[in-house]
């Protein structure tokens, strides 16, 4: 057998974290028997938070697995098992830095207006922390995500509930007609590598160098803007409508991975919402340090330090608002927690779908649902969703039991695209003019722009397209399925792309293949009509279309994006397996809290690893990996089969259940195979000894549901105690003991 390899397996934060300290001690004693290491890496947003500060912690302080994983994914040798990680907004932030502080960390506060040098050091280090920190950095390949045959097969048998749509709903997607970045959008292929300038020219004339970045032959960089007064007069202009419509508002941004343009318009949309609130207190807001970006939750929070009437009387002027603005949709309409309180807790990709699949509705104040204008000020992508609004309104829900696929390959390689421009995005903060400018001063590109407006550039290296234009090729030529490229000839960016991709297709054979170009809507509608026909269509998008279409068509057709197979060749050489395409449901933590029942499908990480386990089998010659591989697909589609997956109530089987079952049915299948004799007797006993405990592992793993569960935390739970609750029973412990 070739040497010891090693499986990194990520530890993240909530559900998929909680999930983890009951899967991995089955993992890793199934991986040893093909002599292969499971470590674990983590990049949880407390154990970011940790890593940030290690030189202040003392013998507290922790390795930053963060930076060690980014290494790993440039070596060949990278296979990575990625589960979903908290993106965090501040109010997240915040409370992450409270709880460990409390847990004994010698950590410092996170100052929004910092103002010593210690507070602006720990800004700093904290805006690293902050949003979409993990992926991007991890992302060194594009990526692959479909529904695999046995989850398509499950969801056809045992289809999720739809809601009905009427043609009568007055549900739709809002977008801005101009003055959006899509409408200010311009975009240059570098033909030869150059150093570039990202400059500021105000109305004096002088100049500020904003950044300067070294480009690459072949290299797309792109730059536009948001209108500030644009942005504000779209959202007023929405009230309105939904006012004189009686539609609910609410709002679907992405501010966790657009972490420094999409707060912001987050922020306009909660002062516009609540302006006689923020015209009559601005000042003192601004005094107490109330930011919108953080959403109305931030003036709760700030204001507490103020005299009890004076809050009242806030409070007060806050009610007011709701008598004249339309209703809003509800997050969590028991505790009264309404769209616009924290930005992290609407993010786009999920809640459309959410709301498409749930006839077009939202919840209201009053619990209800209720048709719902979904307002997305930035119309490059929102455009689809209203496609998809239009396609149910005239066809009726889908069908889970007869639609088809759309699976997705995604250029994300190397911060491609919008996902990589925080760095290089901007809040004007006068009127003049932005451009990018190359070292021998040739202005490339330029916009006016105002005070208060967002400007952003955004790089797509060559390599990462090349590699995903093949990716595509390969998957369509794999999967037999035709392929489209969403790249819209309005848009600048994607005329540039469309050139690229164009050059490169005639770099591979295309014999057989079918291969479209089409623009966004056209690209959607062709997908839906071949899908409720039962066919299936692979979209090849740009990062953010690969965000949002990979919960978008799952959530559809498997009921969560949980189910996806999501794999990330990397450039290098080596694997990034990711589970699902969705994320951490923090509401599960709470159920589990509440009343020590986890409804958390980890379908998704065996679903990655039996391709991480294939992969090590075929690039190490490790036999045994690839048969632990194969074993573990059989042994989840028997889970499928059986209907072993968490069920959502208590008394039912959990997520705890559902690893005993896996755990099972995977001996059972290594145990009966006959092409390696060794490896099934080796699994023999346990497979016996699991397979007769079978009743009594279930009754202890259930028995401990209905009370209340102490894991020491949240952001960073106790490990004992977390153990103990999610590996509550001895017969199972003891069998896999003896095992390992
Ligand atoms: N790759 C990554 O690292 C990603 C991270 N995230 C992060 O996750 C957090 C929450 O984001 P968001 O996706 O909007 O919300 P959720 O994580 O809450 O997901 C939405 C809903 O999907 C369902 N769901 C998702 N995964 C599972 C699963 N494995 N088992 C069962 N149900 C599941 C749940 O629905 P129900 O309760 O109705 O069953 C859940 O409430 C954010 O911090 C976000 O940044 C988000 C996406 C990807
Ligand atoms: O990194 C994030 O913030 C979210 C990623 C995500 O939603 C995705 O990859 O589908
Ligand atoms: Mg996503």
């Amino acid at each position: 057998m070739s040497t010891r390899s090693k499986i990194t397996y990520t530890f993240t934060d909530e559900a998929p974290a909680l999930a983890t300290y009951s899967l991995l001690p089955i993992v890793q004693a199934f991986a040893a028997s093909a002599d292969i290491e499971v470590e674990t890496r983590d990049i949880s947003l407390a154990g970011r938070i940790l890593a940030s500060f290690a030189d202040q912690l003392g013998d507290k302080r922790v390795e930053d697995d963060l930076a060690k994983l980014a290494e790993l994914t440039v070596s060949p040798d990278a296979n990575i098992v990625k589960l979903p990680n908290i993106s965090a907004s501040v109010p997240q932030l915040k409370a992450a830095i409270t709880e460990l502080q409390a847990q004994g960390y010698n950590i410092p506060d996170y100052v929004e207006d910092a103002q010593t040098d210690a507070e602006k050091d720990a800004r700093a280090r904290y805006s690293k922390v902050l949003g979409s920190a993990v992926n991007p950095v991890l992302r060194e390949g594009n990526s692959d995500r479909r529904a695999p045959a046995a989850v398509k097969a499950y969801a056809r048998k045992h289809p999720h509930s739809m809601g009905k749509w009427s043609k009568a709903s007055q549900s739709h997607a809002d977008y801005m007609r101009g003055g959006d970045f899509f409408s200010s959008e311009q975009s240059i292929t570098m033909t030869a590598a150059g150093d570039v300038r990202i400059e500021f020219v105000g109305k004096d004339g002088q100049v500020e160098v904003k950044k300067q970045l070294a480009l690459k032959e072949g290299e797309v960089l792109d730059s536009m803007f948001m209108s500030c007064n644009k942005l504000r007069e779209f959202f007023e202009y929405t009230l309105q409508d939904c006012k004189e419509t009686g539609v609910m508002w609410s709002l679907h941004v992405k501010a966790t991975m657009m972490k420094i343009s999409h707060p912001i318009v987050f922020g306009h949309a909660v002062t516009v919402y609540y302006k006689d609130v923020f015209d009559k207190w601005g000042t003192l807001f601004d005094e107490i340090g109330v930011n919108p970006n953080n959403g109305l939750s931030s003036v709760y929070d700030k204001i507490k330090t103020l005299p009890a009437s004076q809050q009242e009387e806030i409070l007060h002027d806050i009610h007011e608002v709701y008598s004249h603005r339309p209703e809003m949709a509800m997050v969590d309409s028991v505790k009264g927690i309404t769209n616009l309180h924290i930005p992290s807790d609407v993010i786009v990709d999920a809640s459309m779908p959410a709301m498409i699949r749930n006839s077009g509705q939202m919840w209201g104040r009053d619990g209800k649902q209720k048709d719902t204008k979904a307002v997305m000020p930035e119309s490059t992508y929102a455009r689809i969703y209203q496609e998809m609004i239009n396609f149910c309104k005239t066809n009726g829900a889908f069908d889970p039991r007869t639609m088809g696929s759309v699976p997705n390959v995604g250029l994300m390689a190397q911060k491609a695209e919008e996902y990589g421009s925080h760095d290089k995005t901007f809040e004007m903060k006068a009127d003049g003019t932005m451009r990018v400018v190359l070292a021998d001063g040739t202005v490339l590109m330029q916009h006016q722009v105002e005070k208060g407006d967002i400007w952003r550039a955004c790089q797509t290296k060559d390599a990462p397209i090349r590699d995903w234009v093949k990716l595509a090729v390969t998957r369509a030529r794999q999967s037999d399925t035709p392929a489209v490229f969403w790249l819209d000839p309005e848009r600048a960016h994607d005329r540039e792309l469309k050139k690229k991709v164009e050059t490169c297709l005639k770099d591979h054979d295309l014999s057989g293949l079918e291969i479209h170009i089409m623009g966004y809507n056209e690209a959607i509608r062709f997908s839906m009509e071949r899908m409720i026909r039962g066919q299936d269509t692979i979209s090849v998008t740009g990062n953010v279309l690969r965000d949002y279409l990979t919960d978008l068509f799952p959530i559809m057709e498997l009921g969560t994006s949980a189910k996806m197979l999501s794999i990330v060749p990397l450039m290098a050489g080596g694997g990034m397996y990711e589970t699902g395409a969705g994320g951490s449901a923090p509401k599960h933590v709470q159920q589990l809290t509440e009343e020590n029942y986890l409804r958390w499908d980890s379908l998704g990480e065996f679903l990655a690893l039996a391709v991480s386990l294939e992969e090590m089998g075929i690039k190490s010659g490790n036999a045994k990996a690839k048969l632990l591989g194969k074993c573990l697909d059989a042994a989840t589609g028997k889970l499928l089969d059986n209907n072993k997956s968490p069920s959502r109530k208590i008394g039912e089987l959990d997520n705890r259940g559902s690893h005993f079952y896996l755990a099972l049915y995977w001996s059972q299948e290594l145990a009966s195979q006959t092409e390696d004799a060794a490896l099934a007797a080796h699994f023999a006993p346990l497979a016996k000894r699991l397979t007769e405990s079978e009743a009594k592992i279930v009754a202890e793993l259930n028995a401990v549901q209905g009370q209340p569960a102490d894991i020491g935390g949240y952001y960073r739970t106790n490990p004992e105690l977390t153990s103990k609750v999610m590996r509550p029973s001895e017969t199972f412990n003891t069998a896999l003991a003896a095992f390992a």
